[in-house]
């Protein structure tokens, strides 16, 4: 069994899929051209709070030329998708980003994109707790979403041959396989627990507080949304 030192080098990933099939579920109270905008904000919000968290190393996999652009602004770097394989689209992207990553760095922290209200403190705390269980030998640890039924984050012990699970009940399935959810009462980290896929993650993210990208593209559909009932999450 290889124990990590807690303050191992750290590779992140992330996967954006193409823009224009997006964060379907917001479809009802934001309108398509301003969809894009606001999930390639959330993006930058989310690459801006790892920025500021001093993680250097970060890479995005995504087919998309205008994700591509986002990620060059942080000095990030793009791979593309990797050939379909046996995993859902989302697990094989990220497995592509960590086998990339692998021998550069001690851990791989696969990070949600749309953290809309992320910020440095609560991603550097997380990561930390997880470099300390895996110094202790777990392959794996992550921090579920609001919901709990969802991932956040995982991080992996870039020797470890972990498959990331995200998807549906991912923090159940990345249980079963064997990493260890941290903070499981879910007292802590409601930023980077909150990722934006409904309207009232919306909502909640907005409470938090959004990253100042979001903010900016959720100000131009705010004058769209004043006028429309089901602008529910600028009426709080
Ligand atoms: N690179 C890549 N990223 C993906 C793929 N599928 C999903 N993702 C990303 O994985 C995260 C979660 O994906 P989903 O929940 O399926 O999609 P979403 O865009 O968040 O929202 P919905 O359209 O409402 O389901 C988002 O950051 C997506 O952009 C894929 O095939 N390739
Ligand atoms: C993919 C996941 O989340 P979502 O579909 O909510 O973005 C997940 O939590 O594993």
């Amino acid at each position: 069994m290889v124990f990590m030192p807690v303050s191992s080098s750290v590779a992140v990933v992330l996967a954006v899929k193409r823009l224009d099939a997006a964060k379907s579920r917001l479809a009802a109270v934001v309108p398509d051209d301003r969809r894009r905008g606001l999930v390639a904000a959330m993006l930058a919000d989310t690459l801006g709070a790892v920025e500021e968290a001093g993680f250097a190393a970060v890479t995005v996999v995504t087919p998309d030329p205008r994700v591509a652009e986002v990620v060059a602004e942080f000095g990030a770097r793009t791979l593309d998708e990797p050939a379909r394989g046996d995993l859902s689209p989302l697990n094989a992207a990220l497995l592509h980003g960590i086998d990339d990553v692998r021998p550069t760095a001690d851990l791989v922290a696969a990070l949600q994109a749309d953290l809309a209200a992320l910020d440095a403190p609560a991603l550097t705390e997380a990561i930390d707790a997880a470099a300390a269980v895996i110094a202790r030998g777990a392959d794996a640890a992550f921090v579920a979403d609001r919901s709990g039924a969802g991932t956040a984050l995982l991080v992996v012990r870039a020797s470890a041959a972990f498959t990331p699970r995200f998807g549906p009940d991912s923090a159940a399935a990345h249980r079963e396989a064997g990493a260890v959810e941290l903070d499981p009462a879910h007292r802590r980290w409601a930023r980077l627990r909150t990722d934006v896929d409904t309207p009232d993650d919306l909502s909640v993210a907005v409470e938090l507080g959004l990253g100042p990208r979001t903010r900016d593209a959720l100000d131009s559909v705010a004058d769209i949304a004043r006028s429309d009932t089901d602008g529910v999450f600028l009426r709080r």
